[in-house]
């Protein structure tokens, strides 16, 4: 469902402010998540996503603005009141407890009774899959399952919002991967309102509905992964989801020109100041006479990335990347080309 379609939202947070002395962490951040549904917060180092997360979860008292959760005002509660469960970045587990004893902690302090915790931890378990390690230690465990045993701390206390802070940071690449597919599967086995904090825009796709990106304490986009990287809505989303062509310029109604560089067919308005977002892999190389070619320069270096070879293109006015398949035969640096677009679908106008 799209969000502002549900009666009630999983999470709607709006106008949250919050000032370190005169900087801004966070500034008049609002989005509206339905139910179930899982958020990712990315952006650079610094931009404001673990202050947001922590807002949510109790930890950050804000300045102004409010957070609500399935139509409950929490603005005003402390950690432990609200409806929401934190794994924190390096999820320090108590390693002199067994994992069960872990898992059940957050529960013996509440004065839970016993039995009920023993039913809980087992369910807790079960859905992370260690029901086999509940007596071993943590320096029994590998660190995926360690990160599993922390996402089981904070499924024991059954919250409405749980809340994630750069889940898998320490772990390796493989492994990594591979708990982004496991925590993907259980949220949505679980349909739990997912908060999750990443600098990584591929676990941001793999992970979401939804994704929030930010930058020096602003929300730029919330929008669908493909959104984002599709038709991102300025141009520091297009640079930070790796359009690395921003070209300065301004359109003609038919074309958008780009000084010094080139006329590329994009039905851009005659608006001053704009830029063209283009990826590398929206743009291929043909002969500098072909009547395709939307700007023509030299060859200045070819880089092997894989499959792909990303080639530098000097213009006078600057410079143009395009990725291309390492079969087609890249070009010598020095040589003369022309650069022609793939699909002017993929070209995105983007405003001052
Ligand atoms: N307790 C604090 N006191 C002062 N400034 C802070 C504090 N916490 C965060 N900041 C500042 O607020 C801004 C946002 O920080 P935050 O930790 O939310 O960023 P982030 O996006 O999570 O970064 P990272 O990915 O590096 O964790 C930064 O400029 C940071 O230096």
């Amino acid at each position: 469902m799209e969000p502002g379609g549900d009666a009630v939202a999983g999470l709607e947070v709006s106008g949250l402010t919050k000032h370190y002395g005169a900087h801004a962490a966070i500034q008049d951040i609002g989005f509206r998540l339905e139910r179930g549904a899982l958020l990712t917060l990315l952006g650079p180092s610094g931009c404001g996503k673990t202050t947001l997360l922590r807002s949510i979860g109790g930890f950050v008292a804000t300045d102004s603005g409010t957070i609500r959760v399935e139509g409950q005002e929490i603005s005003a509660l402390p950690p432990e009141r609200r409806p929401t469960a934190t794994v924190f970045q390096g999820y320090a587990l108590f390693p002199h407890m067994s994992v069960a004893a872990n898992v059940a902690y957050g529960l013996k302090i509440q004065g839970m009774l016993k039995s009920e915790i023993a039913e809980r931890v087992r369910d807790a378990l079960a859905a992370v899959q260690l029901s086999a390690m509940a007596e071993r230690m943590p320096s029994q465990l590998s660190g995926g399952q360690q990160q599993r045993v922390a996402l089981a701390r904070c499924l024991v206390v059954r919250p409405r919002i749980l809340l994630l802070d750069e889940p898998f940071s320490a772990l390796d690449r493989n492994l990594r991967e591979e708990m982004q597919v496991e925590l993907r599967k259980l949220q949505q086995r679980m349909g739990i309102t997912t908060v999750v904090v990443t600098h990584d825009q591929q676990e941001a796709y793999i992970l979401s509905d939804w994704v929030a990106v930010m930058n020096a304490g602003r929300l730029h986009q919330f929008d669908r992964p493909a959104g984002v990287y599709d038709r991102p809505a300025t141009r520091f989303v297009a640079g930070f989801t790796g359009m690395t062509n921003i070209l300065a310029g301004h359109g003609d109604g038919t074309h958008f020109i780009a000084e010094g560089i080139g006329r590329f067919p994009v039905a851009a308005p005659a608006l001053p100041g704009s830029a063209l977002g283009l990826r590398p892999g929206a743009l291929r190389l043909v002969d500098p006479a072909d009547p395709a070619a939307c700007a023509v320069g030299e060859v200045a270096f070819v880089a092997m990335t894989g499959a792909e070879a990303l080639c530098e293109i000097t213009c006078p006015g600057g410079a143009l990347q395009v990725a291309m398949p390492r079969r087609d035969g890249p070009p010598a640096p020095g040589a003369l080309v022309g650069v022609a677009m793939v699909n002017p679908d993929e070209a995105v106008v983007l405003a001052a």
